[in-house]
């Protein structure tokens, strides 16, 4: 299609490109599941052989070669057993390296049939358990070929309403909701195409990490966020101390919006004398509370009841400026000449402005975190302290504040286009006199300016323009996840919530409007709960949207952390609550975890570098700078993830052999080897402490270690202890018997 080159007419020309595109989304969805294609064969005791694979293919003459892991005939893969064997008499799991078969191991559901030989050879988990001890990429990899019963009941659970999956660290919760993603595409392909499919995820890095794996699996379309990319235009780039992020979280920052933008909504006691020509015209307060009411009743959010509130003004003031110029009574049309007249007078202009200002959310929330005198009038229910805890200048947009962007953009609801590409013209000229003014006044005026379009929100204003240019003016083809990602108010299809257990009430509130049919998947785990604003409990998060009508799923089996090392996280997790259960370990290796000196840290991670595979350190926030200096510097390729640190970094930091992070980070990821660091200051960090050093040690696929200064908390006492390179203890690990021959 490329070579044929644009020629032809226009409509020539656009049909080209669109097969172009077709052919391109085509061709990387086949590139894309090229690893691991084929992985599975059911024997039917009627329907003779299937193949299974990660999309489904026929041949020229419309044979089906390979079945789809979705569709319906490829459930008894995952869900056949010998009590229930669904027709099946052999599932048969095939390994593959590019194109060559490199293994098989096959589970004989139909027992009667099989021969003493293949009794002794059967090892139905030998694919499970090779999949688990593979080294660590640094990016999450899709199960198709060996998901477990219990998770593909979630995957292919109904669309409809809310399934929360609870389950502990480990159990595949997140590739679950990945595979589940997918399958929902498949099954339900025109509705959610339509509408788009949304997850959220924990911070960034966690995104770099699962990003390949709905590719992986053919699927492209679906928009991958944090809470804090969810408001367009803004990038959190910052992270609140606990207590102001439990502030900004609770459900109050709702009344103070609310209450912040009714104080924009001003009636000045006094009365406003306007000079229009040579008449003077006066504002008085009944006109005012007049103008306002009407606004108000219209119940238009701030920004579209201004014109409500305006005209109403204008009315008034011509009805006005008739009497003084001695016309007393006027009909209906000279009554909108004066009012479209006077709409125009600067004086009328400012006037208006001060009275009923436009407002961006952006300009709503900095008006309010800078100035005392505003947060005491709108912040009244919450006390001085929790004041000013939210005073600040200007500074770096934080996670917490972007669910309240979002509820203010709710608020104050669009701005009319025109005013805004007026607005934005009139800043970009602005932008550009400053650019030619004399050298010497250039860089403050400059300076001026971008902060004018930063703190209006004009800025994002001009961004949303281009983007709707774009879509308009026949430019590059969008996807669905791309205009989903730049329209707030988009209503998806489908929303995957991962690591539930974080968002606070505020942005609960962001998130439910996105997805206005309540259809939607909330995966975490109430134990892990890090953020001081995050949840309790389910019932606490869901039911005040939809109390009563939510499904639970629960996920036991631990596939990512060994025996040894869930023992110790185990015994943290009974610190925080003797009633909570760890989920079970489904391998044990054989390795012990150990603690050290926090001196010999650097030693240890290059130790632990020598042995292969991704190593992380775990250090509490506070120590995150020296000790990640400290690490950088003995360790060549050691990347630190700072809070502040985007996309890039975060990738960075999965592709590094060693990654040093708060738990913040962690969230969410898994490692070869992850060395905590003084844990126990990790569990007092925060009011959430002890859930943080839980995930901390749950991050392990192989090795775990803990280096200290401080003493050990009485869960953490008794491991082998490790002050130089070696390992302490280190026994042969318990393989599974090898697969059986065929
Ligand atoms: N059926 C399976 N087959 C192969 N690997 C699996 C399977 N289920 C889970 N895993 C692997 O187990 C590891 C943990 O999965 P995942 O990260 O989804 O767990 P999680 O429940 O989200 O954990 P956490 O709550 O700690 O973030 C991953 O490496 C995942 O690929």
């Amino acid at each position: 299609m490329l070579a044929a080159g644009a020629v032809g007419t226009m409509q020539n020309r656009s049909e080209r490109d669109t097969f172009a595109d077709m052919y391109a989304g085509r061709l990387a969805r086949l590139w894309a599941v090229e690893r691991g294609l084929v992985f599975g064969r059911l024997d039917h005791s009627d329907e003779g052989r299937l193949y299974i694979g990660k999309i489904g293919l026929t041949d020229d003459e419309q044979q089906r070669l390979l079945i789809d892991w979705r569709a319906p005939v490829a459930q008894p893969f995952y869900r056949a057993t010998s009590t229930a064997p669904m027709g099946v008499t052999r599932r048969r799991h095939l390994q593959t390296k590019g194109r060559a078969v490199v293994g098989v191991d096959d589970d004989l559901l139909d027992l009667d049939s099989l021969t003493d030989d293949d009794r002794a050879t059967l090892n139905g988990e030998a694919a499970l358990l090779a999949a688990l001890d593979e080294r660590r990429t640094g990016r999450m990899r899709d199960i198709v070929a060996t998901i477990q019963s219990e998770q593909d009941r979630v995957i292919r659970s109904d669309l409809n309403g809310v399934l929360v999956v609870q389950g502990g660290p480990g159990t595949g919760k997140t590739v679950v909701a990945l595979h589940r993603a997918a399958y929902l595409l498949y099954t339900h392909r025109e509705r959610l195409e339509r509408r788009g499919v949304l997850i959220l995820g924990p911070n960034l890095t966690f995104l770099r990490y699962i990003e390949q794996v709905l590719p992986s699996l053919g699927e492209t379309d679906v928009l991958l966020s944090t809470v804090g990319e969810l408001y367009p235009g803004v990038t959190a780039t910052a992270r609140d101390r606990p207590e102001v992020a439990a502030l900004k979280g609770g459900l109050r920052m709702a009344e103070v919006l609310a209450k912040a933008v009714r104080d924009r909504q001003k009636v000045p006691r006094q009365p406003i004398e306007l000079t229009v020509g040579r008449i003077t015209l006066t504002i008085d307060r009944s006109m005012l509370e007049g103008a306002k009411n009407k606004a108000t009743r219209s119940r238009r959010p701030h920004n579209q009841a201004r014109a409500v509130f305006v005209r109403s003004l204008l009315n008034a003031l011509a009805r006005q400026q008739a009497r003084k110029i001695g016309k007393g009574l006027i009909d209906d049309e000279e009554l909108a000449d004066l009012r479209e007249e006077l709409r125009t007078e600067p004086v009328v202009k400012a006037a208006l402005n001060r009275l009923w200002p436009y407002l961006t959310p952006q300009r709503l929330l900095l008006g309010l975190y800078g100035s005392a005198d505003r947060l005491d009038h709108a912040a009244s229910a919450l006390t001085p302290e929790e004041r000013a805890l939210l005073r600040r200048d200007g500074g770096q947009w934080t996670d917490a504040d972007v669910p309240l962007l979002d509820e203010a953009a709710e608020l104050l609801g669009d701005i009319d286009e025109h005013v805004l590409r007026a607005s934005a013209l009139q800043a970009e000229e602005e932008l550009a006199a400053a650019r030619q003014a004399e050298e010497s006044e250039r860089e403050a005026e400059l300076a001026y300016a971008r902060e004018v379009l930063e703190l209006t929100g004009l800025s994002d204003v001009m961004e949303a323009e281009r983007l709707a240019e774009r879509q308009r003016g026949g430019g590059p083809y969008l996807t669905t996840a791309e205009r989903a990602a730049a329209d707030r108010t988009w209503a998806y299809g489908h929303v995957i919530v991962d690591e539930a257990q974080e968002l606070s009430p505020m942005a609960w509130r962001a998130v439910m409007r996105r997805c206005p049919t309540r259809s939607m998947t909330i995966v975490g785990d109430i134990a892990q709960t890090g953020s001081a604003a995050g949840a309790r409990s389910w019932a606490e998060s869901l039911d005040p949207y939809v109390a009563g009508r939510w499904r639970q799923e629960r996920l036991s089996v631990n596939y990512r952390t060994p025996v040894e090392l869930m023992a110790v996280a185990a015994r943290v997790l009974a610190t925080i609550d003797p009633a909570l259960q760890a989920p079970t370990s489904v391998r044990e290796l054989g390795v012990e975890p150990w603690s050290a000196p926090l001196s010999a840290l650097p030693e240890l991670v290059k130790a632990e570098v020598g042995e292969g595979g991704k190593v992380a350190v775990v250090v509490p926030d506070a120590l995150l700078s020296t000790l990640g200096t400290e690490i950088t510097a003995a360790v060549s390729g050691a990347v630190v993830v700072s809070p502040e640190a985007g996309r890039a970094k975060g990738a960075e930091a999965l592709d590094a052999p060693v990654a040093v992070m708060g738990v913040t980070d962690a969230k969410g990821l898994e490692f070869d080897s992850v060395i905590v660091a003084e844990p126990d200051l990790i569990a007092v960090q925060s009011p959430r402490g002890p859930s943080d050093l839980y995930v901390a040690l749950t991050r392990a696929t192989q090795r775990l270690g803990v280096v200290h200064g401080r003493p050990l908390s009485p869960a953490l006492q008794g491991l082998a202890s490790r002050s130089n390179g070696l390992r302490p203890a280190l026994q042969p690990p318990v393989r599974p018997a090898p697969p059986a021959e065929t």
